[in-house]
Parts: structure tokens; sequence; C-alpha cells
């Protein structure tokens, strides 16, 4: 039964789902905060569940042996290193909108709160004092917002500020004009939003690009009294600046959810009149908690459960019915690759694969990255489908694709070819209707061979002779053939066999092989099947 850790504040929709679902679940809102205790458990686990508090470093990966997937209960996975993930072969999920609508609202809510100056006159009134006329206003009516990041939650924002009869400038470079048309907005550059907007809101994912967007140099280029909301991360600004600026009066007002620092105890903006904070609530509402906690759980155990992928950011997409009918083939695929990483010893260039008839209208990327995983796992018993790719792009082996109409007399068939300096090397599989994958062709030789756990490669010249001594070696030491397919070019010239024996190939019984002289090669093959 797969384990999964939750290690930060979820709703426990998400544990009862886990548990609906089959699934065992520890639930331990507050371990996020203590890295070397999580650390210490984390081993144990196929699944981690998260919010923004746990911080899933490569250091804290090294622990997470038996980890399949990290899912993350919200949208932002700043917290997580992905590459570090894919390298380890884990999957990351994120709910890329079940908290979008609540994040927006907060966002809208912290504009109101920096231009009327809500929390400061509510404290004061709190105290007793009647402060009427310290708490003057602007009116968001008629006013210029200029959103930064127009994705799912700007798009929201932009949405409401209309309603409230704001103009909107958008800068998004990845926003098209098509786009920005349908959302009513005006597609700018940013320092023509820096320079017009009265209000700033900020909707980008913390990424290298977006850290310290706004920048001392761009606050500067805002225009003076402006308000600025950060609602998304708090890397995306410069604090000290935005600080120096509000000291200045430059900035009128910032209303600020998000820290560079998290839990933020301390902070320049600290204590600055009209600086409205909150300690990251930019998704705490019951429904968005609600909604990412009962998505994460599902997507999560779909994986788990079914392999079925959904919201990865570092593995194709898979329905639980493709991972049902593409199952068998995904084993082909790296049955194939298994088979050529373990006839190749030198460093490969290329991974070329044919897919043809039914299997070319799959899921490629999927079957792409279990051929890779077959071919790799040789040399890393590590790798995995979500690593192989990374690992293999990282080792600069090229992958080329090409689909096919059905070519021949099988429905569909793999192909893989593998190309070094000294040779090049190929392989096809197909998966009969009783499910089960077999290899069909061996340098360019046809065959029809199972699939077993342990396997015999040999290589010879079609001589009289050879079918005995492989039979005859074998059985002198006791090694018992389940299936043994041979196979020709033609009359005289190479011939190969491919046998499926119940127990592994010895050192010794390859030895003997070897003695007879009569093969050009004798490989032991292993195969997870
Ligand atoms: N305060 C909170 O509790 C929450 C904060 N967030 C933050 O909000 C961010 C945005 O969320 P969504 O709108 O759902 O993401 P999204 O992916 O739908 O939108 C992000 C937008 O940013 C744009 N973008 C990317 N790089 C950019 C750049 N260099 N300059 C300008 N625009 C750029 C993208 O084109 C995209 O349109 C999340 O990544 C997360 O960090 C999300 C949820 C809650
Ligand atoms: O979904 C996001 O990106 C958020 O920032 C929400 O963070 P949280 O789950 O409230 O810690």
């Amino acid at each position: 039964m797969p384990k999964v850790l939750v290690s930060d504040k979820l709703s426990e929709t998400a544990v009862q789902i886990f548990r609906d679902r089959g699934i065992e679940v520890d639930f331990m809102p507050d371990l996020g905060k203590d890295k070397e205790k999580l650390a210490g458990l984390i081993g144990q686990y196929d699944g981690l569940a998260i919010r923004s508090a746990t911080k899933v470093t490569e250091k804290l990966l090294e622990s997470a042996d038996n980890l399949k997937v990290i899912g993350r209960a919200g949208i932002g996975v700043d917290n997580v290193d992905i590459p570090a993930a894919s390298k380890k072969g884990v999957i990351v999920m994120n709910t890329p909108f079940g908290n979008s609508v609540t994040t927006a609202e907060h966002a809208i809510a912290l504009m109101f709160a920096v231009a009327r100056q809500l929390p400061e006159a509510s404290t004061s009134t709190h105290a007793g004092k009647w402060e009427k006329n310290r708490f003057m206003g602007v009116e968001l009516f008629n006013k210029t917002l200029g959103l930064i990041g127009a994705g799912n939650i700007g798009s929201i924002v932009a949405d409401r500020a209309l309603g409230l009869k704001m103009k909107v400038l958008a800068y998004d470079p990845f926003l098209s004009e098509e786009r920005a048309q349908q959302l009513g907005v005006k597609k700018v550059e940013l320092d023509d939003l820096l320079g017009r907007a009265d209000f700033i809101t900020m909707h980008v994912p913390l990424t290298d690009k977006t850290r310290n967007i706004l920048s001392r140099e761009n606050i500067a280029k805002t225009k003076k009294g402006v308000r600025i909301v950060n609602a998304a991360r708090g890397g995306l600004i410069d604090e000290e600046a935005l600080a120096e600026a509000l000291q200045s009066g430059h900035v009128a007002g910032a209303a600020l959810d998000v820290f560079a620092t998290e839990p933020a105890t301390d902070s320049p903006l600290f204590n600055l009149p009209n600086v409205v904070v909150t300690p990251h609530l930019g998704a705490s509402t019951t429904e968005a908690q609600e909604n990412v906690a009962l998505q994460v759980a599902e997507q999560m155990s779909d994986y788990l459960l079914t392999g079925a992928v959904s919201n990865a950011l570092n593995m194709p997409s898979v329905t639980a019915e493709e991972a049902k009918i593409m199952g068998p083939w995904i084993k082909l695929a790296g049955h194939l690759g298994g088979f050529i990483g373990q006839m190749t010893d030198e460093p490969i260039k290329s991974i070329n694969v044919t897919y043809d008839g039914v299997v070319s209208e799959m899921n490629l990327n999927a079957l792409n990255a279990s051929v890779i995983a077959g071919v790799m796992k040789v040399s890393n018993p590590e790798v995995n489908m979500v690593s192989a790719p990374a690992i293999a792009k990282d080792r600069g082996i090229q992958l080329a694709t090409t689909r096919q109409e059905a070519a021949g007399v099988y429905d569909g068939y793999i192909k893989v070819t593998v190309i070094t300096d000294q040779r090049e090397r190929s392989i096809a599989g197909t998966v009969f209707s009783d499910g089960k994958p077999r290899f069909i062709q061996i340098r360019g030789i046809n065959v029809d061979a199972e699939i077993g756990a342990h396997m015999l490669y040999t290589r010879n010249k079609d001589v009289p002779g050879v079918i005995g001594a492989l039979g005859s070696t074998l059985g002198e030491l006791g090694v018992n053939i389940a299936n043994f397919q041979l196979g020709r070019t033609s009359s005289g010239e190479d011939a190969i066999a491919i046998l499926y024996l119940d127990e592994p190939m010895s050192d010794e019984a390859l030895a003997a092989l070897d003695k007879t002289g009569k093969f050009l090669q004798a490989r032991a093959l292993q195969f997870e099947v």
C-alpha cells in the first residue's frame, strides 16, 4: 500500500481522500517547518503533500529514497527544487486553478485596503481614537491598474478591476494581443506600465526572470503616488528599495501578502505608514483550501495507484484511460531501451524511435521517456521515466522520433535505434492482443521473442551445430530454457538466438559458451517484467 506524508497545513479533506483511495497517510501539518525531522522521516514515503512552508531542497530529496510524487496543494512551486526532483525521478504536481479566485480576491482586497488605509483606520478606531480627519483615501474608479503577469490570477484581477471601472494595463510577454483584447486589457511593455499605473499588482511566478522585477531601478520609474500590491511572491520586489520609496513619498502605499523571507518576522517594510501586510494569506479561504486539498489528493492517488499524471510540472500528462491502454506499450518501450542499453558499452550519441500504427497515435512523450529510462537504467538503476529525459539531455544524447501509419503485418510496433561512434544498433517490438510485449526484430532479423526476466542473446555464423552447442551447454549447467527464438539474415550468413531462461545466466555459463568457439557474441540480459 503506498504511503503519503502531509507535511503542511492542508485541509483534512486530503487525508480523507487518501484513506478512501486505500493510501496510508500520515498528517503532520507542522513537520514542514522542521527540516531535520522531515529529512529523517521522508525515506518512508511514496508521496509528499505540501503547501508553501515545506521546502523541498536537493538535500531533502537525497533522503527521499521511496518518493515518487510531490503534490503542491496550491500554485507556486518555487519551494520545490524541480530539477533535483526530476533527476531523482520524482513527479512534481500542483493545482493550477484551485485557489486562483481566492488569491485574486485577496489582491483586490489589498488594493482597497491600501487605497483607504483600512488596517490603520481600524486599529485607531479600536483604540478609541476617532481620527476621521487622519484617513483620507483615493477612489479606484477611473484609475489605471498595471498588472505584472496576466495568467490565471492576473486575468481574474483584471475582470474584477474592470467591474470597478478601472483601466487595466498588462505586462506579460506571453500574453497574446487576442487574449488581451478578450480580457479587456491593454498589453504594454513594463516601462510603459510603470510610468502610467496608479496601482500595480503582481501576478507572476517567482523565477530567475521575474526575481526582483520591481528592482530599485524599476521602482524609480513608477508614477509618483503609485500604490503597489503583491500577493504573488516576495522575491519579486526589492523590499529595501520599496521601503525607501515609501519613506520618500514617491510610492504612496504598498500592500504585501508575501515576503522575500517567510515567515517574515522582520522587514524594512514593517511599521511604515500606509503599508498593509498579511502573512501569506492569498490562498487562505475555506473554499480554496478545500479545492486544493481535494485536487492534490486525487491527483497524487491517481498517480500512485494508476500511473495517471495530471498537472505535473516535470512529466507529460497521461490520463488514467491512457495509462491503462498504454501500460503494455510503455513496458515494451522500456524493454526495447533496456535491450539496447545492455548491449551498448560505448557512449550513446542519439536514440531514434519509430512509432508505427496504433502506437503512433499514443502519448509519445511518455513512451519516449520509457525508452530513454530503459536505456539509462543499465548504468544508473535509479533512473525512471521522470528523470530519464533530463539525464539524457545532460549527457548530450539526441532524441528523434518518427510516427508512421501501420507499415507491416502488425497493428503497431516500436523500433528503437541507437547510434554511437562505433555502430548503430536497433530492435523492434510489439504488443500482442494478450497484452504481452514481444521483441519482433533484432539487427534487422525477424524473431518473435517473449520477454522474460532472464534472457540470453547470442550471435553466430549460420552453420550447423550451433543450436546443439547452445542447448547442450546450458543443459549441462542446469539452465532451463523457457523459450528459444532463432533468426538469420540468409543461409550461411549472420544468425542470432534470443532465449528466455528460467534463471539468470551465470558467468560460468557464459564462459562455457565462449569455450565452444561457436559464438561471435553471447550476452546475458535482465528485464523487469
Ligand atoms: N499569495 C498567495 O497565497 C498566492 C500566490 N500565488 C502566486 O501567484 C503566481 C501566479 O499565479 P497564476 O496566475 O495562477 O499563474 P499563471 O501561470 O496562470 O500566470 C502567471 C503569468 O505570469 C506570466 N509571466 C511569466 N514570466 C513573466 C515575466 N518575466 N514577466 C511578466 N509576466 C510573466 C506568464 O506568462 C503567466 O501569464 C503563482 O506563481 C504564485 O507564485 C498563487 C496563489 C496564491
Ligand atoms: O498557491 C500558492 O502559490 C500560494 O502561494 C499559496 O500558499 P499556501 O498554500 O497558502 O502556503
